[in-house]
């Protein structure tokens, strides 16, 4: 299992597709347009911070266990990010520091049941693979896709919360340790628009995943 991670607008649905393509595998995602509380949230994020962040846990929770099957299946999204994105919600005080510490505790319970057996529940991914962005880009990529709710000109208080979203991205990936890593350079590669930029990143991925000997 191969799961992608990194900020909003990097890319990581693009490259779940690609790669899923690519590798001949499954891909799965965390629908946005389908999920009912990410508008409610933006809207009103100090009541629905907590809700929104059980809703993903659940989503995430059913897309690990869906994706199992095979080293090479690919997940849009990480479950180990949605914790950096709830301590910044309850940093900016959009939740509780006790909301936050329930919720950590609830996660590190479920993930408990991680092995590397077949017939594990949860599984730790094979590969976590993060694109990262700069903010121009990042910020640059949630314009022109346009989803009303995320847009600054919508709410500016957006400004702060992505720019420190995405500093704190960085200290984020370098502390992961659950599995092997790769980091995607997506402002060198624009791997959506760009065909030779593609050709690149996937033979990056092609590399470590030979080196990891996921194809057995
Ligand atoms: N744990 C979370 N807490 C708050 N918001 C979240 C959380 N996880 C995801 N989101 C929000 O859900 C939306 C979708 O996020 P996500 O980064 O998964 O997809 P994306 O923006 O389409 O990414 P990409 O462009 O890389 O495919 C964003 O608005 C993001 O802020």
């Amino acid at each position: 299992m191969i799961v992608l991670s990194g900020t909003i607008g990097a890319g990581k649905t693009s490259l779940t597709t690609m790669l899923a393509e690519h590798l001949g595998s499954d891909a799965f995602y965390e629908s946005v347009d389908d999920n009912p509380i990410l508008p409610l949230f933006y809207e009103n994020p100090k009541k629905y911070a907590f809700l929104l962040q059980n809703y993903f846990l659940n989503k995430r929770m059913d897309n690990i266990k869906d994706a199992q099957g095979s080293k090479l299946n690919v997940i849009d999204r990480s479950i180990f990010e949605d914790l950096l994105l709830f301590q910044l919600n309850a940093d900016l005080e959009r939740a509780t520091q006790t909301e936050v510490q329930i919720y950590g505790d609830l996660l590190n319970n479920m993930m408990e049941q991680v092995d590397f057996s077949d017939d594990a529940i949860v599984k730790t991914p094979d590969l976590l693979i993060y694109i990262h962005v700069s903010f121009d880009t990042m910020l640059a990529r949630i314009q022109k896709r346009g989803r009303d709710f995320e847009q600054i000109d919508h709410d500016p208080s957006l400004y702060d919360y992505y720019k420190t979203l995405n500093e704190r991205y960085i200290a984020w990936f370098e502390g992961y340790d659950r599995s092997p890593k790769l980091s995607i350079d997506g402002d060198k590669y624009d791997f959506v628009n760009d065909p030779e930029a593609a050709k690149k990143v996937l033979s990056l991925i092609d590399e470590k995943v030979d080196e990891l000997g996921l194809r057995d």
